[in-house]
């Protein structure tokens, strides 16, 4: 049997955050992934606490209980199956008018046993794309793209498209799905143009992210904002504390500390990046935040982050263990040989 990492979060249970007057109730849930990559929903008895919404299973953590010991009965209380391998995904607070929650949540991708309704409650395996169809409680919505969102961002290094098409097509099938177009050498109409020539190439095996002033004019893809754009955005964002999201689309934001977080808050971003956690190359001048200062900032908010600046895909356990969805980089996935 294989037990998760130790986490980092020693914090004691139940402690309210914030000065929080009301107590924040501790709940571990789990985004269950199967051999087909579906996810398992349950319904919640119109009886509870946002009755008769879709969930991802699970409940309150006991006194004295570890996350683990918690997410594990939880499973088998609800659904009468045995988590075996499993990793935080995402840790969130929430306030509905009644109740405070902390939503700490993991990604189960092992266990045995056939999981059924042991409560009564209605089930179901869905794809991934399919949760946006189901509605969930409020606190729900970053949970929701956490388990949409893979644990690698690849950005593309500057180079000739020659060199591009042959290192996507090294990377293509090797867990890289989730992708932005850098390509700072070129001009906005040629960047376009290239972004057009690389989704006909790669059709549905990357999701793009396109950066540029304006929304993308090329179909399905995403809105990178880089921290002036989504200041330009949050400077125009039509008064109130929450601005209408400037995109329909999947939109990211690169932050880098605790003001931008809270603009990419304000416009509803999907999810960000937040760099430089240790110096890197490509931004030679840029202080690094550090791993404790990065947790810190995770820990402030509700949206899926990538850690970037200077990390390796053998960073992935630490970034998981402090909250975030993963790490992006372009030398932590480019091909080296390339
Ligand atoms: N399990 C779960 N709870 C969620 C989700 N989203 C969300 O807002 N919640 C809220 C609803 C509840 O206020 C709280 C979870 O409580 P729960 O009712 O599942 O707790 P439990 O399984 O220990 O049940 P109980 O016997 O104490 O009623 O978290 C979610 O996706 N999963
Ligand atoms: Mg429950």
């Amino acid at each position: 049997m294989c037990f998760p990492r130790i986490c980092r979060r020693n914090e004691p249970q139940n402690q309210p955050k914030y000065g929080d007057l009301m107590r924040r109730i501790h709940v571990i849930a789990a985004v269950i992934k199967n051999s087909d990559g579906q996810i398992l929903i349950a319904k919640r008895p119109d009886s509870a606490h946002q009755g008769g919404l879709w969930e991802f299973p699970g409940g309150k953590l006991e006194p004295n209980e570890s996350r683990f010991a918690a997410l594990r009965r939880e499973l088998q209380e609800e659904l009468g199956i045995e988590a075996i391998q499993a990793r935080p995904l995402i840790d969130i607070r929430h306030d509905y008018p009644d109740k405070s929650i902390r939503l700490d949540v993991w990604l189960v991708d092992r266990f045995s046993g056939t999981a059924h309704g042991a409560e009564g409650q209605p089930i179901r395996w869905v794809q991934s794309a399919e949760l946006n169809q189901f509605e969930f409680p409020a606190a729900n919505r970053p949970i929701v793209t956490a388990a949409q969102l893979p644990e690698r961002y690849l950005i593309t290094p500057d180079c000739d498209e020659q060199t591009l098409f042959r290192g996507l097509d090294q990377v293509r099938g090797k867990g890289i799905t989730l992708i932005q177009l850098r390509q700072t050498q070129l001009q906005p109409k040629a960047y376009d143009a290239l972004a057009q020539r690389v989704t006909q190439r790669y059709g549905d095996d990357f999701k793009w992210l396109l950066k540029g002033d304006v929304q993308p004019r090329v179909t399905d893809c995403g809105w990178h904002l880089n921290s002036a754009q989504l200041r330009r955005l949050w400077q125009q964002r039509a008064g109130g504390q929450k601005a209408q999201k400037p995109f329909s689309g999947l939109l990211a934001a690169s932050c880098h500390n605790a003001e931008e977080l809270s603009m990419a808050i304000a416009l509803s971003v999907d999810f960000v990046t937040l760099s430089p956690v240790q110096s890197t190359a490509s931004h030679p001048d840029a202080k690094p935040l550090g791993w404790e200062q990065a947790e810190q900032l995770i820990t402030e908010v509700n949206l899926p982050v990538y850690l970037l600046g200077g990390l390796q895909p053998s960073h992935s356990a630490r970034a998981f263990d402090i909250g975030a969805q993963g790490v992006a980089g372009i030398n932590a996935f480019w091909p080296s040989d390339n």
